[in-house]
C-alpha cells in the first residue's frame, strides 16, 4: 500500500503533485487522476486524512478505509462531471475552507472527519441526469424518492450501504454515539448539496454573518447544533461551486467537461422528445454567458457571503472569482 492509498509505482510523481494539498486550487486533480491509476478520490482523502491524525484519532484501520475509499470511487460513474474526480474536488476544497483562520479549533475532529465523508460520497452513482430529469420523467429514482432530494438521497444511500460491505467497516469502533453524530452530520450535508436548497442555505448564512460572534482571538463561535451544521453545509455548498474560484485553468477544464454533461442530458431529452432543460441544448446555449450568468446569480452570491463569514481569510477566493468572472465576460 503506497503512502498515498493508492500502489503505482511512480509515488514520488504523485508526492509532487500533492504537496499544494493545503492550498486553495493548490492541486490539479486532472493530472491526479493520470498519476494515480485514476484513483484521485481515494489518494486526495487518504492523504488528508492522514494529515489530519484521522487514522489515530478514531482508531481507523488504513486497510479498512482504503477498501471503503476504492469502493466508493469505483461506485462514482464515467460521466463527463459528477465522477470521482469532483468528489476529490470537493474533499480537497472543504480540507482547505475547514483550515481557515477564523475557524481555527471551531469544529469537532468527528465534525471534520464527518464533512470529509460526506464530500467524499455528495455524488456517488451520479448517472450524469439532474434531479428535475428525474423528477420530470418520474424515473425509478424520483418513485424512490418521492420527487424530494433524489439523487442527494440516492448518494447518501449508496454511501453508507458501502460501508456495510466486507472490509469496509472502518467505524467498527466508533460508539453509537459517535457513530449517529457521523451520520446524521453527513445526511445534512449532502443533503443540503442540492441547488435547490440554495436560496434557504444563502439565507441561513446571511443571517448568520449579521448575528455571528466572533471570540477575541477572532474564530467564530457556534454554540448549538443548528449553527454549526449550518455552516458545515455552506462549506460543503461552496466547495461544490467552487470550480470559478479556482486558477482559469483548472476552472477551464471544469468548465468544458459540466458542459459536456449538461449538453449529453439535453441530447437524451431532445431524442426523447422532451423539453430540454436550461443550458442543455447544445444549439443554443452560450457557454461564456451562462457562466458569467452563473457566477453574477449563484457562485458569487454564496462565497461573497462566505467570506464575509469568515472575512478576512476568504479575500484569494473572491479575487479569483473576479478574474474568471471578467474572462467569460470578455469572451461573450
Ligand atoms: C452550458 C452548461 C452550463 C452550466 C453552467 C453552470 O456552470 C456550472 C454549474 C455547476 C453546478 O450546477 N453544479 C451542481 C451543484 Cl453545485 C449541485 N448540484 C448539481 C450541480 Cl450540476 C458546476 C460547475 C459549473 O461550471 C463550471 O454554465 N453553463
Ligand atoms: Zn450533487
Ligand atoms: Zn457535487
Amino acid at each position: 500500500m503506497g503512502n498515498f492509498g493508492v500502489v503505482i509505482g511512480n509515488e514520488d510523481a504523485l508526492a509532487k503533485e500533492l504537496e499544494g494539498i493545503d492550498m486553495w486550487g493548490g492541486i490539479d486533480l486532472f493530472k491526479i487522476a493520470d498519476i494515480s491509476n485514476n484513483r484521485p478520490l481515494t489518494s486526495v482523502m487518504y492523504t488528508i486524512c492522514k494529515k489530519r491524525d484521522m487514522f489515530v484519532k478514531f482508531k481507523l484501520s488504513p486497510v479498512k478505509f482504503l477498501t471503503y475509499m476504492m469502493t466508493l470511487e469505483d461506485h462514482y460513474r464515467e460521466v463527463p462531471y459528477h465522477n470521482s474526480l469532483h468528489a476529490a474536488d470537493v474533499v480537497q476544497s472543504v480540507h482547505v475552507l475547514l483550515s481557515s483562520a477564523a475557524l481555527d479549533s471551531v469544529f469537532t475532529d468527528l465534525e471534520i472527519l464527518s464533512a470529509l465523508i460526506a464530500s467524499a460520497m455528495h455524488d456517488v452513482d451520479h448517472p450524469g441526469l439532474s434531479n428535475q430529469y428525474h423528477c420530470s420523467n418520474s424515473t425509478e429514482l424520483a418513485i424512490m424518492y418521492n420527487d424530494a432530494s433524489v439523487l442527494e438521497n440516492h448518494h447518501l444511500a449508496v454511501g453508507f450501504k458501502l460501508m456495510q460491505q466486507n472490509h469496509c467497516d472502518m467505524f467498527e469502533h466508533f460508539t453509537q454515539k459517535q457513530w449517529q453524530s457521523l451520520r446524521k452530520m453527513s445526511i445534512d450535508m449532502v443533503l443540503a448539496t442540492d441547488m435547490s436548497k440554495h436560496m434557504q442555505l444563502l439565507a441561513n448564512l446571511k443571517t448568520m454573518v449579521e448575528t455571528k460572534k466572533v471570540a477575541a482571538s477572532g474564530v467564530l463561535m457556534l454554540d448549538n447544533y443548528t449553527d454549526r451544521i449550518q455552516v458545515l453545509q455552506n462549506m460543503v455548498h461552496c466547495a461544490d461551486l467552487s470550480n470559478s474560484a479556482k486558477p482559469i485553468e483548472l476552472y477551464k477544464k471544469w468548465v468544458s467537461v459540466i458542459i459536456d454533461e449538461y449538453w449529453m442530458q439535453g441530447d437524451v431529452e431532445r431524442q426523447a422528445g422532451l423539453e430540454i432543460s436550461p443550458m442543455c441544448d447544445r444549439h443554443n446555449t452560450s457557454i461564456e454567458r451562462s457562466q458569467v450568468m452563473f457566477i453574477d446569480f449563484v457562485v458569487h452570491p454564496l462565497l461573497e457571503t462566505w467570506a464575509d463569514l469568515v472575512n478576512p481569510y476568504a479575500q484569494e477566493i473572491i479575487n479569483e472569482l473576479s478574474d474568471n468572472r471578467e474572462y467569460y465576460a470578455s469572451l461573450i
